[in-house]
């Protein structure tokens, strides 16, 4: 018996558990004796994982056969990186990793430039249960990734760490996420009921009375400040009379993400070259968070928060860790990336599907009178069936982190990918990379049916999911703000909702989803709306 390890083979290109001879055309005995000398013993988890998973059955040369490669011959990869520097480009990678992995099956491998292991790309459930999961100790936050996120998160944040240090900075965040919190409406409410009012006086200062609103842009600068305001209890007020530096920082911020973004996808050539500019505004931000930080700790009576009794303030609860100013700016800095544009990103795309649906406005406004309370209760928002249906189907079709990634730590097992039906378990190399795409997974038609592309609320009236939907990710590093973020969400829908009876589109040009870190509306989302 002779396992073949996953590296690409030299003349074919091709890569995969594979017995037997190469396929390749030229060279082909000489490659096939290089790569089998090569042969990596196989880790014995591993050897425990294939023979649960699969049968003998596996070791038969006809289901030994490689797992598909994307695109062929490319064994430096450098195909593929012109391909997604120019998907990028023309705001198209989400489609172009669907239509490879509809091509190729649900698992393909592709070369990484400049590095020699392959990478991994797949949209299995199967396999990502077992990444962020079953076989979470041998995948790790990619050091592209970390590497990217450092200039401006810093090296303590929860978005640059692994292992110990990581599960150091969950412990430290994950007691600020309490249901008191969570349930604590009052300080969204603040900012929703200024964002009305700043769509009341758009329509008043418009000739018709009909402004048209972007509501992308309204909805950033909402979250900024209420997030802000969640952090330091004291909000950067872009939706009223913010000061300069609040603008700046805002604008900063954005541009940063910007540009991180680039530099995780398009690897380790963009780090050859500093960046000064990425530079210059990570410091501005720093110098922005610190000085709350010191606020907050130089004036335990008197700083303006703590009047408001009962107010929750992040930064109260993160302060009780005793970590350095250093350590707390990081993780101020990652609540920030996490919570401002994932919330935005999913309120935009809502606003957009809700000014073309006014079906769907009508059954989430009967909802809001049903209830019959102008304030909703946690709880409350909780129980509306269809307005959190609504939610969850935002979140399937267009999940903010549409695209994400791991590293394999040690040589580990996928359960499927391998062999000529892709089913087989496949062997993975220390160091591989794996992207899995819930963008991609959660418009399976075989998993969510031939509407899977259709955005249908009421799907989820019968709909139970697991691994195949994964907006806010599974495992141990889920998503610590997913409870605060749906009760977020559902109270400014609520709010607009009560507020205006209906919503209409302003913008002919098709859709398109720009990918950042998160998934933005390339064009905004231009609507206009009726008072109810
Ligand atoms: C609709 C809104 C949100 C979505 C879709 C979302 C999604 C996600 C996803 C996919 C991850 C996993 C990232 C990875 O491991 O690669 C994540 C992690 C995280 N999210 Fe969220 N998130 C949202 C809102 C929030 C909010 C509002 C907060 C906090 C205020 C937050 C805090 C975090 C933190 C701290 C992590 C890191 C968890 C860890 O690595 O252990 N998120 N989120």
């Amino acid at each position: 018996m002779h396992l073949v390890c996953l590296r690409p083979c030299l003349v074919s290109g091709r890569i995969g558990i594979g017995i037997g001879p190469c396929q390749a055309r030229r060279g082909q005995a000489r490659s096939q004796r290089r790569v089998v000398q090569n042969i990596p013993p196989l880790p014995r988890s591993a050897q425990r994982d294939l023979a649960a998973a699969a049968t003998t059955a596996y070791y038969e040369p006809a289901l030994a056969a490689a797992a598909p490669t994307f695109p062929e011959r490319d064994l430096l990869g450098l195909r593929y990186l012109l391909q997604t520097a120019r998907a990028l480009k023309q705001n198209a990678l989400l489609q172009t990793r669907q239509a490879a992995l509809d091509a190729t099956g649900h698992t393909f491998f592709h070369g990484v430039f400049p590095e020699w292991n392959p990478g991994i790309t797949t949209n299995e459930p199967d396999n990502i249960k077992a990444t962020l999961s079953t076989r979470f100790e041998d995948w790790a936050l990619p050091g592209i990734r970390i590497k990217s996120f450092l200039p401006v998160l810093g090296k303590h944040s929860i978005f640059t760490t692994n292992g110990a240090e990581w599960q150091h900075s969950r412990a430290i965040l994950r007691p600020a996420f309490v249901r008191d919190q969570i349930s604590d409406l009052a300080c969204v409410d603040r900012h929703v009921a200024k964002l009305i009012a700043r769509i009341h006086t758009a329509r008043a200062a418009s000739a018709d009375g009909n402004a048209v609103l972007d509501l992308q842009a309204m909805f950033s600068m909402m979250t900024t400040d209420s997030i802000s305001d969640f952090m330091f209890g004291q909000s950067t007020d872009l939706q009223g009379a913010a000061p300069p530096d609040s603008y700046t920082f805002g604008r900063y911020f954005d541009e940063s993400m910007h540009k991180i973004a680039w530099r995780a996808r398009l690897g380790w050539l963009t780090l050859i070259r500093s960046d000064p500019e990425l530079d210059e505004y990570s410091r501005f931000m720093r110098a922005f968070v610190t000085r709350f930080v010191h606020d907050v700790q130089g004036n335990p009576e008197t700083n303006s928060h703590r009047g408001d009794k009962g107010k929750y303030v992040f930064l109260d609860e993160l302060l009780k860790s005793g970590e350095s100013d250093e350590v707390i700016c990081d993780h101020l800095l990652s609540i920030f990336t996490a919570g401002r544009d994932t919330t935005t990103s999913v309120l935009s795309y809502l606003f957009f599907e809700l000014s073309r649906r006014p079906d769907i406005v009508a059954t989430i406004r009967d909802e809001i009178r049903d209830l019959g309370r102008d304030d909703p209760t946690w709880e409350d928002l909780r129980n509306m069936r269809y307005l959190n249906w609504v939610l969850k189907e935002a979140l399937r079709l267009n999940p903010p982190v549409a695209s994400n990634q791991r590293e394999a730590v040690r040589d580990t097992v996928l359960p499927k990918g391998g062999g000529a039906d892709g089913k087989s378990p496949i062997f993975v190399r220390k160091g591989t990379s794996l992207r899995y795409l819930p963008w991609v997974i959660h418009r399976r038609k075989d998993l969510f049916g031939e509407d899977a592309e259709e955005f249908r609320p009421e799907r989820w009236q019968d709909l139970r999911v697991t691994y195949e939907y994964l907006p806010f990710n599974a495992g141990p590093r889920i998503c610590i703000g997913q409870q605060f973020a749906l009760a977020q969400m559902a109270l400014i829908t609520f709010r607009l909702l009560q507020a205006f009876k209906a919503i209409e589109r302003r913008d002919d040009r098709p859709p398109i989803q720009k990918l950042g870190i998160n998934l933005s509306m390339l064009y905004g989302c231009l609507v206009s709306v009726t008072p109810a």
